[in-house]
């Protein structure tokens, strides 16, 4: 395609989580034709059934949009969609990279959130020029104007002529096309004839087309046939395919300077390919590569055991599915003496681990058990060397470390005044330093430091039911920091269950030990005998609690205790499925190491 530049606009979307970006992706897609009115179905871009039924993006998409503007021009603006969700910040860095602007949509409704900052900033980063969007102007609680000077004071951004809409029912779209086409920037350079220098922004695998790799061409041209390298791994490809996303796969004879499309070649994993890699020609190579992007950690460990042992093959065949497309998932065999054979897995995030454990349970059919949620510590070892620790259960003897060096994270927290208070002490309590304390319009905005081992059990979910869903937050992994961690072991019937050991803070240990007790007591049914729950540091207990004998003539099992799960629709999969494992003499139902790991103090 030889579309010029300057009828080129490459742009993204960056929002605060359910403040519209999909429904108004959707209304672009659908006011410029590119699907059918059949085909459209409600938020196309979200194309795995779980972005569909949580509502959230998981994975950048893009799309190639053509619309003829009002000035008779016309225009390919290429949009790429970006996840909400803190845990996938790598990914909107991504994206926002390969393009020159950005709509910034807030709910008129609701203000800047905690993701609108962090992804707002991403995008100023990233030199982009912004067109802010007010969202859901139809809803009776809007505050447009409101909102526009809260966009000017906090993010000091001009929102004078910022586009009021509505994608859901459709006011303003023409509005947000002209201000994609006459505010955001064409591509700045890009010479066709020099040799070709494109983005790897994106890869995945699709099981007819095998990777599908998404680029972004800056200089020279990619066409079907071509011999291209990888010039961070010195990979080459002949390329099969060159297309574009409309969101339909077409395929085109070329990609020109400023274009994005996507090219397939005999690429066997996702893994080959490597975001923010520089792709060119083989026989005319650029002479300088694009600043590279540094791949993504994973920064939350979890182990995750079959319940039953005989699964493990279909589980070890399910990760690797998985990993296929999603190369920040990382997973490696590891043995528990309590659980068996399972997997030790890396996540970005909380929320990626709850993702990707969901799809295993459910595309895949698997009962899983999954271990206490672990940070990757740093072990200063007395002889000078550093160990990363990724599991709790492979803690060395204490003695031959010197010290241990924990991940803090900066937190922003945006909350309505009412719930401050109870925020404050939940930060407090885990071990936040107070950064800064500041006003949002009506709303209190709080900067904490916080130790990441303190959020990865269920900050979040806590910030939620104290505030009632009204706290935003994100964060950002800073530096690691000294710790006094101590390596805490539960005990079933003085046997060590490896699974739930945990490290802790001591300052805290006594008071997680007692919950953990008190909760496993409740979550472990009762049996013919009597149960000790011991939770110790070292040799030394620091808590008791004991599950008293059944009487003789109660023969039902009975579970005490609240083991109900939160999401619905696994429970209803679940339904009659034994989710029991036996340790030593005692079988511990699944829901307990779930339950369990999760403090519910106040
Ligand atoms: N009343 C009203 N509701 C809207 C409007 N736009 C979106 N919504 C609703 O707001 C909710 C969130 O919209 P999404 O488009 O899924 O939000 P999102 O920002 O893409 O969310 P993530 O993909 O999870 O980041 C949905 O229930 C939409 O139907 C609007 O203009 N007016």
């Amino acid at each position: 395609m030889k579309t010029p530049l300057s009828h080129i606009r490459n742009f993204s979307i960056v929002a605060h989580i359910d403040h519209g970006k999909s429904t108004l992706a959707d209304r672009l897609i659908q006011m410029t034709g590119s699907l059918e009115e059949r085909e459209m179905k409600d938020q196309v871009l979200d194309a795995m059934d779980i972005e569909r039924e949580r509502g959230i993006t998981i994975k950048a998409n893009t799309v190639r949009l053509e619309y003829k503007a009002k000035n008779g021009e016309d225009y390919v603006l290429n949009l790429i969609d970006t996840p909400g969700h803190v845990d996938f910040a790598y990914e909107v860095s991504r994206s926002l990279r390969a393009c020159e602007g950005s709509l910034l949509v807030v709910d008129a409704s609701q203000g800047v959130e905690a993701q609108t900052l962090a992804n707002v900033y991403q995008a100023i980063d990233a030199d982009h020029e912004i067109v802010v969007v007010l969202n859901k102007i139809d809803l009776p609680a809007a505050e447009p104007d409101r909102i526009k000077e809260q966009v000017e004071e906090v993010i000091g951004l001009d929102a004078s002529e910022a586009v009021m809409i509505s994608a859901k029912t459709g006011i303003g779209i023409e509005d947000v096309l002209e201000a994609i086409v006459h505010k955001l920037p064409a591509p700045k350079h890009g010479d066709r004839d020099a040799p070709l220098k494109a983005m790897l922004v994106d890869s995945w695998y699709d099981v007819y087309l095998g990777v599908i790799v998404l680029v972004r061409v800056i200089d020279g041209t990619l066409k079907k046939g071509q011999q291209v390298r990888m010039m961070g791994t010195g990979a080459k490809y002949g390329i099969d395919r060159v297309g574009v996303i409309t969101p339909k796969m077409v395929m085109v004879d070329e990609l020109g300077p400023g274009e994005i499309g996507f090219i397939t070649a005999s690429i066997k994993e996702v893994a080959d390919t490597r975001v923010g890699d520089t792709i060119t020609d083989e026989r005319r190579p650029t002479a300088e590569p694009l600043p590279g992007f540094k791949p993504a950690q994973p920064v939350v460990f979890c182990g995750l055991f079959p319940v039953d042992a005989a699964d493990f093959e279909d589980l070890r065949a399910a990760m690797g599915k998985l990993r296929l497309n999603d190369a920040s998932f990382s997973f490696e065999m590891e043995t528990s003496a309590a659980l068996g054979f399972g997997f030790r897995c890396g996540f970005l995030g909380l929320l990626h681990l709850e993702i990707i454990q969901e799809r295993l349970e459910r595309e895949f059919d698997l009962d899983l058990i999954a271990t206490a949620p672990s940070v990757v510590y740093q072990l200063h070892m007395t002889d000078g060397s550093m160990k990363d620790l990724h599991n709790p259960a492979d803690m060395p003897d204490v003695v031959k470390i010197e010290h241990i060096e924990e991940p803090w994270i900066r937190a922003t927290i945006l909350t309505p005044d009412d719930y401050l208070g109870a925020i404050l002490k939940l930060c407090q309590e885990r071990r936040g330093i107070q950064v800064d304390l500041s006003y949002v319009g009506k709303r209190a905005m709080a900067t904490y430091d916080l130790p990441l081992n303190e959020v990865v059990f269920d900050f979040y979910d806590r910030l939620k039911s104290i505030s009632k869903g009204y706290a935003s937050f994100d964060y950002q992994l800073t530096d690691y920091r000294e710790g006094d961690l101590v390596k805490m072991s539960i005990l079933v019937n003085e046997e060590p269950v490896d699974a739930l050991s945990m490290l802790v803070h001591r300052s805290a240990a006594e008071k997680r030990g007692r919950v953990m007790c008190e909760k496993l007591k409740d979550l472990i049914p009762k049996h013919m005998f009597k149960i000790p729950i011991q939770a110790a540091i070292g040799g030394k207990v620091i808590a008791r609690e004991t599950i008293s004998a059944l009487r003789k003539d109660v023969t039902a099992k009975c579970y005490g205790g609240d083991v109900t799960r939160k999401r619905k629709l696994l429970e209803k999969q679940k339904e009659g499925k034994k989710r029991m494992r036996q340790f030593g003499k005692v079988e511990i139902p699944q829901a307990a190491f779930i339950e369990a790991l999760k403090m519910g103090d106040g």
